[in-house]
């Protein structure tokens, strides 16, 4: 059952670029009527060159959503355009302008690298010169080997290859660096880069929240089928207090220390704090810091080992963890 789009869903992504991806009230059931809603009512849009990360915890719905854009099933519930058309029922349209990188490749492991790109290559219309997506990917040099031979994270790579080999506008990347050692991370990030500014809009998943926060132009974080937070880095972030902790002097008690500007209790998630070093939360960085380091300074105490610090997105995505409640659909 697909559900219209209304006015306001048609308009472009929040950067002002031109909208590749919408997505509305998005839902998909396992297993009939009765079964179990794994993406309950989802929206967002990405606009052309932008890259759109969904975050969340394990069984949130990631790779469910991402299935249903890709076009590989029709939703139960809502709608979804790629190029203003429906990736489903208008595969043959949207398939050759995407790319798309699954957790699992699953190409034949008998084939040499080559021979799977060349086979791959033969079923694009337009696709790039095959040793030079190879290139791009690092595996020009195992050319040769076959698949069953590769490591890991050098089948993660030739799975990127295939989902770029045919110079896609829309790219689909599901855990992309999952099993990459640091370095290669930090090429493929490098690649993600170099397509972003070719105009590529890319659609990611991942667990590692440094890659979200190195390559999100937006992002969302899902939890049990639904979007809960929504927004750029720096507002995802912004919505959670800042933290300040240090070694309480001796002979002093929390109880003596000002009251701060802005303090918060601690967020959902958050790592007990100890007796030997206090963390304190604040949503005034700036003020409650300088009331702090005033108060410190009129006693003449040392606060040792003073951290202060903005919330992370590794902090944002704990506490959405922790949370129950939900803002149904998103935010955008
Ligand atoms: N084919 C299926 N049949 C029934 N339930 C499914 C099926 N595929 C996924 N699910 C369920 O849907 C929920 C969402 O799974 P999904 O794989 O979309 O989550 P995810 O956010 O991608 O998780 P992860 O981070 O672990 O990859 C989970 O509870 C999962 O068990």
């Amino acid at each position: 059952m697909s559900q219209t789009l209304t006015e306001d869903d048609r308009v472009g992504a929040p950067s002002g670029r031109e909208t590749v991806v919408q997505v509305a009230d998005l839902r998909r059931r396992y297993g009939g009527d009765t079964g179990f809603e794994a993406v309950r009512g989802v929206s967002f849009s990405v606009g052309r060159g932008e890259l759109f990360a969904l975050l969340g915890t394990n069984g949130a719905g990631k790779t469910s959503a991402l299935e249903l854009i890709e076009g590989l099933e029709a939703p139960s519930g809502g709608s979804i355009r790629v190029f203003g058309r429906d990736p489903y029922r208008e595969r043959a349209a949207v398939r050759p302008r995407t790319g798309v990188m699954l957790q699992e490749g699953g190409f034949p492991a008998d084939l040499t690298v080559r021979e799977t790109a060349r086979m791959w290559a033969g079923t694009l219309p337009r696709p790039f010169p095959v040793d030079h997506v190879l290139e791009l990917v690092d595996l020009r040099h195992r050319a040769r080997t076959q698949v069953k031979q590769l490591s890991g994270g050098e089948r993660r790579r030739l799975d990127l290859a295939m989902a770029i080999l045919g110079r896609p506008e829309v790219l689909f990347l599901d855990e992309p660096t999952t099993g990459l050692d640091p370095e290669s991370r930090h090429s493929t990030w490098q690649l993600v880069r170099a397509l972003l500014v070719d105009e590529v809009t890319v659609l990611l998943t991942t667990h590692y929240l440094a890659e979200a926060a190195e390559l999100a132009d937006r992002l969302a974080i899902m939890h049990r089928g639904r979007i809960v937070t929504t927004g750029t880095v720096a507002e995802v972030v912004a919505a959670h207090p800042a933290r300040i902790s240090f070694a309480l002097p001796d002979g002093l008690r929390p109880e003596d220390l000002p009251a701060l500007p802005g303090a918060q209790p601690p967020p959902a998630g958050a790592a007990p704090t100890s007796a030997a070093r206090l963390t304190l939360y604040t949503d005034a960085l700036q003020p409650a810091l300088t009331t702090l380091l005033g108060w410190a300074n009129g006693r003449g105490v040392e606060l040792a080992g003073l951290d202060a610090r903005a919330a992370s997105l590794e902090e944002a995505f704990l506490a959405v963890a922790h949370t129950e409640e939900t803002i149904e659909g998103g935010r955008r």
